[in-house]
C-alpha cells in the first residue's frame, strides 16, 4: 500500500498550544520508519503550511488554514496515496474531510472521539473550533449555524447518514440535540459495553457502506482512547476505550481496504513528563500502523523468502 504522510500542526482550534508540536513528536518516534518496516511504500509530503497567529488576524488565519489543509489532503489522494494526516488540534478534520471531498465525493466518516465535535459556533460554550468541525462540513446543519468570517471556502461535503461515532463519552446538549435531529448514529462507551467492540465496528461499517464501495475517512481523536493509554492530549475523559479496542477499530477498517484517510489528532506533548509523552506516542504510534495494515496477528512481507 502507498501512504502520503502530512503533518498538520494546527492548534487554533484551542486553547493548549502544545499541539503544534505532535507531528514532529510522531516523526521523532520514528513513525515513516515503522510504516515502511511493515511494507509501505511511504511518502513524507511535509506539514502542512499553518501561518501562526502573531502574524494573520484569526479570521483570516482560519480560511487560510483549513484550505492548506484541504489542498494538501487532496494532493495526496490524487497521487494515488492514502493519506495520514499529523495532527493538530480535530478542527484540521474541516479542511482533511473536505479536503478528501475533492479527491473522493462519496467517502463515509468513521468519528472515533470522547467528544462529538459537532457544536455549532452558537451551540459552543467553550467557542473552540476544535469541539465544532463537524458542523462545517454536514449539509443538514447549514441552516443551524453561522458560517465564520473566514471560513467562506469550505463547503459542507457530507451528510448526516455518512458519519457514525464510536466512543463517545462527552457530549454537550447541543450536539446531543444535533446528533438526534439529524439521526446520526453513535456509538458511545455505553454501547462499546453493551454490545462489544466487535459488533459496534461490524454495525458501523454496515451501516455507512452496506456495499462495501465507499472511501472511508477516519477522524481518530485520541483521547477516544482511555487517558491511561493517552496522558498527553487536551480534553481527556476517564473511562475511554481499551489499548485493544482501539487496535481493533483500526484492523477491521484497514481491512475493508479502503481506508483512504487517517487523522491522528490531538496529541499534545507538552501535556506531561517525558514518561507520559513517551506512554501516549507509543500508544499513537500503534494505532497507525494498524491504519496501514499491521496486525496483531502478525504479518509478513510480500518478499519474505521462508529460508
Ligand atoms: N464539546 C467541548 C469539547 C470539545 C473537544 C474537542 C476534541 O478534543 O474532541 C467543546 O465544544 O469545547
Ligand atoms: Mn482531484
Ligand atoms: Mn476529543
Ligand atoms: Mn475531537
Amino acid at each position: 500500500g502507498k501512504v502520503g504522510v502530512l503533518g498538520c500542526p494546527m492548534y487554533h482550534g484551542q486553547t493548549k498550544p502544545g499541539t503544534k508540536e505532535g507531528p514532529a513528536a510522531l516523526r521523532d518516534a520514528g513513525l515513516l520508519e515503522m510504516l515502511k518496516d511493515q511494507g509501505l511504500d511511504v511518502k513524507d509530503f511535509g506539514d502542512v503550511n499553518i501561518p501562526c497567529l502573531e502574524e494573520v488576524p484569526l479570521s483570516d488565519l482560519s480560511v487560510k488554514n483549513p484550505k492548506n489543509i484541504a489542498t494538501d489532503v487532496h494532493k495526496v489522494l490524487d497521487s494515488g496515496r492514502a493519506c495520514l494526516v499529523l495532527g493538530g488540534d480535530h478542527s484540521l478534520a474541516i479542511g482533511s474531510i473536505y479536503g478528501h471531498s475533492l479527491a473522493e465525493l462519496d467517502q463515509v466518516v468513521v468519528w472515533v472521539d470522547a467528544h462529538a465535535d459537532i457544536n455549532t459556533p452558537l451551540t459552543s460554550t467553550s467557542g473552540n473550533i476544535h469541539g465544532m468541525p463537524l458542523s462545517f462540513l454536514v449539509h443538514e446543519l447549514q441552516p443551524y449555524t453561522c458560517k465564520l468570517p473566514g471560513f467562506e471556502s469550505i463547503k459542507p461535503c457530507i451528510s448526516a447518514k455518512d458519519i457514525v461515532y464510536i466512543g463517545l463519552r462527552s457530549v454537550d446538549p447541543g450536539e446531543r440535540y444535533i446528533i438526534e435531529k439529524f439521526g446520526i448514529q453513535s456509538f458511545s462507551i455505553s454501547e462499546v459495553d453493551k454490545l462489544g467492540i466487535k459488533e459496534v465496528v461490524e454495525k458501523a461499517i454496515n451501516y455507512l457502506d452496506p456495499e462495501g464501495k465507499r472511501p472511508i475517512h477516519l477522524s481518530f481523536d485520541v483521547d477516544a482512547l482511555d487517558p491511561s493509554l493517552i496522558p498527553c492530549t487536551g480534553t481527556p475523559v476517564l473511562g475511554g476505550l481499551s489499548f485493544r479496542e482501539g487496535n481493533y477499530i483500526c484492523e477491521e477498517l484497514a481491512a475493508t481496504g479502503r481506508l483512504s484517510c487517517v487523522d491522528i489528532v490531538e496529541v499534545n506533548p507538552t501535556l506531561g513528563n517525558e514518561r507520559d509523552k513517551e506512554i501516549t506516542v507509543n500508544a499513537a504510534l500503534q494505532i497507525i500502523t494498524r491504519c496501514f495494515g499491521n496486525r496483531r496477528q502478525g504479518i509478513y512481507p510480500k518478499d519474505y523468502i521462508f529460508p
